[in-house]
């Protein structure tokens, strides 16, 4: 009998608990190659990362499960497929980050597109993380509220973040998710995330224009769990050494903490 691998949600409220914080490194199909991919391996050895993430928007090139096979063949490091379609499932994945666009008010990505997942979610054996997913206004328009064809969150109205993410708790999504979208202008402000963070208590992730040490410390310390960087890193695969050095600096003081 296969061992029961070990369950990432368990991993992440464990985590959560002991205030550790996270790093997410989003993979882009369409943007990388096996040379590209092989040097950020190399790198987060030096700089170890918590998770891999793989998704894009459209995903045109066919490689999305060669590539999670490279990486699956040169590091333990998590990879969570991060659909933006039900389309975008195959690969040797853990895990599934199975998006509802809370957010949005368009059926189809709030539970049409899991219709049509479902008995290929079950048979694949991804382990399925429920995830409420909310896309935030980051000053101009980004790919994924254009291809899902919804309004983003006003950047200014944390209150409404608070309760869109409540409710998503209370229909039973077990992380909540803030993206400012790929590349954003702006990330998603502080206070957003703080209002969230104090409205549930489901791990939460924020990425979109993380793109500085500042404004992942800002992320960290408003109350997200686990921070997900996908262009920057990209443009800029040193920028790693930097994320990775401000995510274990929280987690220092979190572990002297825990001393005294
Ligand atoms: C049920 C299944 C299997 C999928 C859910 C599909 C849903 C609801 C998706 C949420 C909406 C959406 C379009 C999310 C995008 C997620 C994603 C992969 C973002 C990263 O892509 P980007 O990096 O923004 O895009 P680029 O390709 O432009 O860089
Ligand atoms: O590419 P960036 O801007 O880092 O955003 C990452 C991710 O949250 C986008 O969905
Ligand atoms: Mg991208």
């Amino acid at each position: 009998m296969r061992p029961t691998p070990p369950s990432l949600y368990d991993a992440l409220c464990t985590r959560q608990q002991h205030g550790r914080k996270a790093l997410a490194v989003l993979l882009d199909p369409d943007n990388l190659n096996e040379t590209s991919l092989l040097h950020l391996l190399r790198l987060s050895e030096a700089h170890p990362v918590d998770y891999f993430f793989v998704g894009g928007s459209l995903v045109l090139t066919e490689h999305q499960a060669a590539l999670i096979a490279l990486v699956k063949a040169h590091s333990t490091v998590p990879v969570l497929l991060f659909p933006s379609h039900s389309l975008h499932l195959d690969g040797p994945a853990d895990g599934v980050l199975l998006l509802s666009l809370i957010s949005g008010r368009n059926p189809d990505f709030l539970i049409g597109q899991h219709v049509v997942a479902a008995p290929r979610l079950k048979a694949s054996g991804l382990q399925l993380l429920p995830t409420g997913y909310m896309l935030v206004d980051s000053g101009r328009p980004t790919t994924a509220s254009y291809m899902s064809g919804t309004l983003p969150l006003p950047h200014d109205k944390p209150g409404i973040a608070a309760c869109t993410a409540l409710a998503g708790e209370q229909l039973g999504l077990k992380l909540m998710y803030l993206d400012g979208g790929s590349g954003a202008k702006n990330p998603v402000s502080g206070a957003m995330i703080k209002a969230v963070r104090e409205a549930v208590s489901t791990p939460i992730i924020v990425g979109g224009g993380l793109n500085s040490g500042e404004k992942v410390y800002a992320a960290l310390a408003a109350g997200a769990d686990v921070v997900v960087v996908g262009n920057h890193i990209e443009a800029r695969p040193e920028f790693l050494a930097e994320v990775v050095g401000v995510v274990a600096s929280f987690n220092q003081v979190t572990a002297a903490q825990r001393v005294f």
